[in-house]
């Protein structure tokens, strides 16, 4: 399908409807959960396990959601969330403020409370992310400087997921992307990347997404060419059906930015 580029995101992107469609958790649904189950896990092996520790973490493409916080609230103190989409922002913001119609994450939070050996309560955790999350700034991956204006000291880590395939039209793009946000992180800082692989679409309601197509060493090319080395990277085959996406498997990276 035709590229979807960022403005068309602007446009056409709901909220609610993607945060229905990927991120309601049941064990009734452990197929359609399976890629969120991974990703949960690996964050957890990640900044948990591994201690991936700092005191600041940008969020690249962070959209609606707030799972990719759950783990790396316990590891950092000041978490920025960027996006290119006000209703992203908006949406964030009303779960921060617990307003109204903020969507339901604590199925998940409970998981990951579940998978720390439940040192804290699920309210607590929500709390601690809520708390975590000092801005929400407006970001462009195609930029060399994807903060615009705005300018923050570099951070101890970087972490996206399922923005960069979202954003670039092809591989030349996607490798430039991970080079423009790479001058946000410090020399020796991490980057923590969940993507998607094979996929060519995904479904956000009725409106279908482009995404670009992805295999694991097309990945592991990029983050080095963007001087970054790569400490693992975990895959896993997922099963999601194709009137939402045709994704094959997601991956997890954690790299490390090479010191000049
Ligand atoms: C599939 S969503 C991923 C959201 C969230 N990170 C997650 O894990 O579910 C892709 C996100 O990329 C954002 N996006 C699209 N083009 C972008 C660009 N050029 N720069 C930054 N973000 C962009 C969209 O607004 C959307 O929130």
């Amino acid at each position: 399908m035709a590229f979807t580029e960022k403005d068309f995101y602007a446009g056409h992107f709901n909220p609610k409807d993607y945060l229905d469609t990927y991120y309601t958790f049941s064990s009734a649904k452990e197929h359609e959960n399976g890629f969120l189950i991974f990703y949960l896990k690996n964050l957890h092996q990640a900044f948990i396990l591994d201690d991936i520790k700092g005191d600041t973490l940008i969020d690249i493409g962070s959209g609606p959601t707030i799972y990719q916080f759950l783990s790396a609230c316990e590891s950092f103190q000041e978490i920025v969330a960027t996006d290119y989409c006000e209703q992203n922002w908006e949406e964030m913001q009303r779960w921060l403020r617990k307003e109204p119609g903020a969507f339901d994450w604590s199925p998940v939070v409970k998981y990951v409370c579940e998978l720390e050996g439940n040192r804290e309560k699920w309210e607590e955790k929500e709390e601690k992310v809520r708390r975590a999350i000092k801005q929400i700034l407006k970001c462009d991956v195609t930029q060399p400087s994807p903060l615009g204006p705005v300018s923050l000291p570099p951070a101890d880590c970087l972490l996206s997921s399922l923005c960069l395939e979202s954003a670039c039209k092809d591989l030349p793009t996607f490798r430039s992307a991970l080079k423009n946000i790479s001058s946000l992180v410090k020399p020796g800082g991490h980057l923590v990347l969940c993507s998607i692989l094979e996929e060519t679409y995904y479904k956000v309601g009725q409106q279908p997404f482009s995404c670009l197509y992805l295999e694991r060493a097309s990945v592991e090319e990029a983050l080095k060419g963007a001087g970054f080395a790569v400490k693992w990277l975990n895959e896993t085959k997922i099963n999601l059906p194709l009137s939402v996406t045709d994704a094959k498997a997601v991956c997890v990276a954690v790299a490390q930015k090479c010191q000049n």
